[in-house]
């Protein structure tokens, strides 16, 4: 007998789903892809150290003067707004563009982007240079889908990821990027399909730069199969809340669980990834 159920049609997404995630991450492994990163001075530590126990090669290079000779050499670019200022949006652009002429992926992180102007209108500008992917929290996402400036609690989020769905697929339908929205829930779209990861750990919101450390994890897994970015990006928001799961195991608080979580992201095993993986089709 068939057994329809919804908790059996969710096991079933997940059964599906874990091979997928782990061909990525062990790929990853073997690849080690250089990621250039153009990040806020709070995420650099952690994001490269996100990125090296992954097993990924990170450069925080940002200057105009560097980038025609090196972002073609990087497998993937990370572009994150967090600490904007003027004088960084020339170098963005020329990386963003740089990386698409060069055939390689780029992900954006739209931090805080309803709490100014100023940064709104960075953001577009750079959503108008075709991200393969945008990562941001429901309030950002909701920003950038509006291009309004809404209530905002700064770079944290004010609103459930359940909320920024529509707003997401509305963004990925304009843009022609794929967009996750990260919270409870991970949702990612391509416009037309969605699917929700499930793992993480709520502590992982009380550790500055997790959000900007996963949009750098994102761009590590794109640059291993940008054909696929819709699954890429899938698999790297399931892994990062994976490690956050174990981590949490034997952490006594976000300064431990951000060890903890490096430390997992390290060790993480086939056998852990496929038992783990919680990811649902949503459309
Ligand atoms: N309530 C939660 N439960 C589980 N995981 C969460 C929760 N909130 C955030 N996360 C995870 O924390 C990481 C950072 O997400 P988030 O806090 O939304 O980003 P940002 O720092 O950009 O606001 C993501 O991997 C996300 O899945
Ligand atoms: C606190 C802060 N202020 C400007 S950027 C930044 C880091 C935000 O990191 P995340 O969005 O990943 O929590
Ligand atoms: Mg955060």
């Amino acid at each position: 007998m068939v057994d329809n159920t919804d908790e059996a049609q969710e096991h079933q997404h997940s059964t599906e789903w874990a091979p997928i995630v782990w061909t990525h991450l062990s790929t990853l492994r073997q690849r080690s892809p250089l990621i250039q990163c153009i990040t806020n001075f709070v995420s650099m530590d952690l994001m490269a150290n996100t990125l090296l126990s992954v097993g990924a090669s990170p450069a925080m290079i940002h200057s105009l003067q560097e980038i025609p000779e090196f972002t073609p050499r990087a497998d993937a670019l990370c572009v994150n707004v967090g600490t904007l200022t003027a004088d960084w949006v020339p170098a963005m652009k020329s990386a963003a563009q740089v990386a698409a002429q060069s055939g390689k992926p780029w992900v954006l992180d739209p931090v805080a982007a309803g709490a100014s102007g100023f940064r709104l209108k960075a953001c577009l500008e750079l959503v108008g240079l075709r991200p393969t992917v945008i990562r941001g929290n429901g309030s950002e996402i909701i920003a950038l889908s509006k291009a309004s400036l809404g209530h905002t609690k700064g770079v944290d989020s004010s609103d459930e990821s359940t909320d920024a769905v529509e707003p997401a697929r509305s963004l990925a339908q304009t843009s022609g990027s794929i967009v996750a929205v990260s919270g409870a829930v991970d949702f990612i779209t391509d416009g037309q399909r969605v699917v929700g990861a499930r793992n993480g750990v709520a502590m992982m919101q009380k550790i500055t730069a997790t959000g900007c450390s996963v949009t750098a994890l994102i761009a590590a897994f794109v640059a291993i199969d940008p054909l696929h970015a819709f699954e890429a990006t899938t698999s790297a928001l399931s892994i990062f809340g994976i490690a956050g799961e174990i981590g949490m195991e034997l952490a006594k608080g976000p300064a431990s669980l951000r060890m903890h979580l490096i430390d997992s992201l390290h060790g993480l095993d086939q056998a852990t990834v496929i038992r783990r993986v919680n990811i649902i089709s949503m459309s």
